[in-house]
């Protein structure tokens, strides 16, 4: 430590090393402050009578004329980018705004820190007044951040734009690379942070209006944890991936941006968790329509149209949800009930085409019973079938559950039961999260597939017994109709045989008769002789 002098005017001040005349040139610091204060007064005392004196356009310009002779001779060029554009804001000044907030360093000396309650982080934004520089392509490129006060009928608003700054004859360079540079930046940055929401319809009806009322979606399910077949999830993703890319292939050959899946198959194997898994893969959001809600089809169209880009929307159940008459069994003075046309109209008519990156996804667990129609290609562009657990989605539900990655040593038996059984993947889930221990959660799921064999076996002999039973009925059915139908064939010969027995009975008949008939004429025969006998003696006695 330093020994503290004792202080002496004399000779130990340090304003005394310098000559006699430096103290005078350098003022106290009383006499400095004072000095300042009074110019700084003065200055504003100026800036008020000039904004008094000066309307603000002419002030402008003023200012505008000042700052271009200054680039004229700093050789500068500058860009301006005002937060908005007439009464819509500047997409430019709100990519910039997020650009930069990544470049923030160190340096910076005054940040805006905000979260909202749905942000996954903390938002750091520029100050107004902040710089920041940034080099792209060997270029050095100076941002700043302006905020300014604009009066209106008495009303004080504030004004913000961004200033860049850099070396004259690189305008090229900065309008076609750089800025492009800064959007697509921005969009990536955007995705990230992006909220995902799901709309539903909500209770509240305005005026018998629905509208759609947001909430954070939080569905964990990605293509990661989906138990599917690993060449269905490829193709999937693949699909997906195509999708996204071609906006300008969808443009060429004059189709709307957007792409249809009919998600069909049993109850719990994944049709809803697929759809949260394409939502948080592409980072868009989704809308759940219960057309059961819907009472005609323009209020189907003003919630389409009120649907944002980059969005899904999702119809579940629609074997069930509603039964839509289609355009020919719209009954007359119903124009406005919700019809199958009005959805198709949707799907790929003129609606469709307002609004970019669509996808529709429709769900069911009865795939034939839907109209044809929907099914029609163009409208459905993909049919994904969910079917019951295999073995690979098992595997997957096992190491998402269990933490098993690879084999287990019951895998061998369990492969077969599962081969045997139909078991969805939502049952599987529920049985592997029984116990947090491995062996015995695999155990307790091994003797629940046994359970399930058994089961089915039963029901498969119940089954059986039971269709001998309707196949043995139905045989009886057969006879009883054929010994039906025999009765009046047996009637009739019946009938024909007696028949045919009176038709024998008359010949015994004709023989008595004739019998008769000849005895009668032997004795007529004999009466003859008799009588020819007697005439004959009569001759004689003559
Ligand atoms: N393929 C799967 N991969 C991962 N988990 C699944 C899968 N299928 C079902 N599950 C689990 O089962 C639960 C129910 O599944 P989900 O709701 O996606 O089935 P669904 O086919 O849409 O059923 P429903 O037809 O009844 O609507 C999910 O929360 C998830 O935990």
């Amino acid at each position: 430590m330093l020994p503290c002098k004792p202080s002496n005017h004399s000779s130990s001040s340090p304003f005394n090393k310098f000559p006699k005349s430096f103290s005078t040139i350098f003022p106290s610091a009383t006499s400095a402050f004072t000095t300042y204060a009074s110019i700084s007064a003065s200055l504003m005392l100026l800036r008020s009578i000039f904004n008094d004196l000066i309307p603000y356009p002419l002030r402008k310009h003023i200012f505008s004329a000042i700052s271009s002779l200054f680039c004229f001779f700093s050789g500068k060029q500058t860009i301006i980018i005002d937060q908005s554009d007439g009464i819509e804001p500047n997409h430019v000044f709100n990519a910039t705004e997020l650009y930069l907030s990544t470049k923030i360093n160190p340096n910076t000396k005054r940040l805006k820190v905000s979260k909202r309650i749905k942000d996954k982080g903390l938002s750091c934004k520029l100050d107004k007044g902040q710089r920041i520089t940034d080099s792209f392509n060997g270029l050095e490129l100076k941002w700043r951040h302006v905020c300014y006060e604009v009066e209106k009928k008495g009303n004080v608003t504030e004004k913000r734009y961004f200033m860049l700054r850099f070396k004259k004859n690189n305008g090229d360079l900065v309008m076609n690379s750089y800025l492009p540079f800064v959007l697509k930046s921005a969009e990536m940055i955007e995705n990230e942070m992006r909220v995902l929401k799901i709309h539903t319809l909500g209770n509240v009806h305005y005026g018998s209006k629905f509208k759609w009322e947001s909430i954070k979606l939080e569905h964990p399910s990605t293509f990661e944890t989906l138990a599917l077949d690993p060449e269905l999830k490829t193709m999937i993703v693949d699909d997906l991936n195509r999708f996204i890319r071609r906006k300008e292939f969808y443009k060429k050959v004059g189709r709307s941006w957007k792409r249809g899946y009919l998600l069909y198959g049993p109850p719990g194997t994944g049709k809803s968790s697929l759809v949260a898994a394409m939502a948080n893969y592409l980072k868009f959001d989704i809308y759940d329509l219960q057309l059961e809600n819907i009472k005609s089809d323009s209020d189907l169209r003003r919630l389409l149209l009120d649907m944002g880009n980059r969005s899904i929307l999702v119809i579940e159940d629609i074997d069930c949800t509603v039964n839509l008459p289609d355009r020919g069994h719209r009954r007359h003075g119903q124009d406005k009930q919700l019809t199958l046309s009005g959805l198709l109209n949707f799907v790929d008519g003129l609606w469709s085409s307002c609004g970019d990156e669509r996808i529709i996804v429709l769900t069911t667990n009865h795939k034939h019973r839907l109209d044809p129609a929907l099914l029609r290609p163009g409208r459905m562009d993909l049919h994904i079938h969910l079917s019951y657990c295999g073995m690979h989605a098992f595997k997957v539900l096992a190491a998402n559950y269990l933490g098993i990655e690879g084999e287990h040593r019951l895998f061998g038996e369990i492969e077969v039961l599962l081969g045997a059984t139909k078991v969805t993947p939502a049952q599987v889930a529920e049985e592997l999260m029984k116990d947090e221990d491995v062996d015995v959660a695999v155990e307790g799921f091994l003797s629940f597939l046994k359970q399930r064999k058994m089961e089915e076996d039963e029901l498969e002999k119940d089954e059986a017994s039971k269709k001998a039973e309707v196949k043995e009925s139905r045989e009886l059915k057969i006879e009883h109709k054929y010994l039906k139908k025999d009765e009046p064939l047996k009637k009739a010969e019946v009938k024909e045989s007696r028949e045919l027995k009176i038709e024998h009975k008359c010949p015994e008949k004709d023989e008595v008769s004739k019998k008769a008939e000849v005895k009668e004429s032997e004795e007529l025969k004999i009466e003859h002789k008799y009588l020819e006998k007697e005439e004959a003696s009569k001759k004689t006695k003559f």
